[in-house]
């Protein structure tokens, strides 16, 4: 794995109502990532926090669009900024490690990392598909739909931003610890036959083998595999901190098992770590957990 990390502090709270995720960045720092990090051998350096150029002002962070998109303008502003900032940071050679943030900021690093790669991977490790439309999504919030946006699905400007088209192939994607899936994503996947890895599965094939059969269906055909992992993947009981927890979900100590085998794999090229809320947390433990789960899949080991 490359061993030159830029941190990218992915500041919004956009896409969705809740504030304070927009502080998760700064609770993953708090929590001590970067020293975690360099601990590990890795040289990193920490770009600082992107909100754009805007701020939150009163009132700004509750308006729909028309077509029932929450903040439509600011997630559109903020994630243009942040894929040029992805982009530099694999231009340079870097590993992009881009801290949420909620997920809608996957929008950007996608779009940004994808044009470095015919056939970029992803793994979208999260209770939830974000794979929503403005027409299948029960909310309007925009973080229940990165994934889908990056495949080419809804609004046309989210769709084209950064470059035109799609960034990603659902052939390329493998969803893990799916458990929330609204009516419209089981659609999507099935018809397109997204490979999915529902709590399900992972209770019946175990974390091992699951993680295993992603990177198999991975491997060969892409050139690079950009992990996004969103807190709530996790259970509640470990990861409180966060803005739509799902019961049943991974334990840390199955995520750290899931981490060592992306590790060993070698192939995992950039990373979100998303969904962070500290005002939400139990003295910062949500946070303390992700910066565990990164440096797992940085090569941390128990022994
Ligand atoms: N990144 C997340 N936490 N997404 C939660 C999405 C929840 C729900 N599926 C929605 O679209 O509103
Ligand atoms: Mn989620
Ligand atoms: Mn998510």
């Amino acid at each position: 794995m490359n061993h030159n990390v830029h941190i990218i502090g992915a500041a919004t709270a956009f896409g969705q109502p809740r504030l304070g995720v927009d502080f998760g960045p700064d609770a993953l720092r708090y929590a001590g990532l970067i020293q975690t990090l360099k601990k590990l051998g890795l040289s990193v350096t920490d770009k600082g926090n992107i909100r754009g150029n805007f701020k939150v002002e009163a009132g700004r962070h509750s308006i729909k669009n028309d077509d029932n998109l929450l903040n439509y303008d600011a997630v559109k502003d903020f994630n243009t900024v942040l894929a040029g900032s992805v982009d530099a940071s694999v231009s340079n050679g870097h590993f992009p490690l881009v801290l949420g943030g909620d997920h809608s900021l996957s929008i950007g690093s996608l779009a940004g990392i994808s044009r470095h790669y015919d056939n970029l991977g992803v793994i979208w490790y999260d209770a939830h598909g974000d794979l929503n439309d403005s027409r299948t999504s029960p909310s309007g919030n925009i973080h229940g739909m990165p994934l889908g946006i990056s495949c080419g699905l809804g609004d046309a400007a989210l769709v084209n931003l950064y470059d035109e088209g799609p960034k990603v192939k659902p052939e390329n994607i493998v969803l893990v610890g799916m458990r929330d899936l609204d009516e419209g994503e089981k659609e999507y996947i099935r018809d397109n036959g997204i490979l999915t890895f529902t709590m399900t599965d992972i209770r019946s094939k175990g974390i091992d083998t699951v993680m295993k059969e992603a990177l198999d269906h991975l491997a060969g055909k892409c050139d690079g595999i950009h992990l996004s992992l969103d807190v709530d993947g996790l259970d509640p009981m470990e990861t409180p901190g966060t803005g739509t927890p799902v019961e049943g979900g991974l334990s840390l100590s199955e995520t750290q098992l899931a981490m060592s085998i992306l590790n060993h794999s070698n192939q995992i090229t950039s990373m979100d770590l998303v969904e962070v809320n500290p005002l939400l947390d139990d003295r910062n433990k949500t946070a303390e957990k992700a910066v565990e789960i990164a440096a797992f899949l940085f090569g941390k080991k128990q022994l």
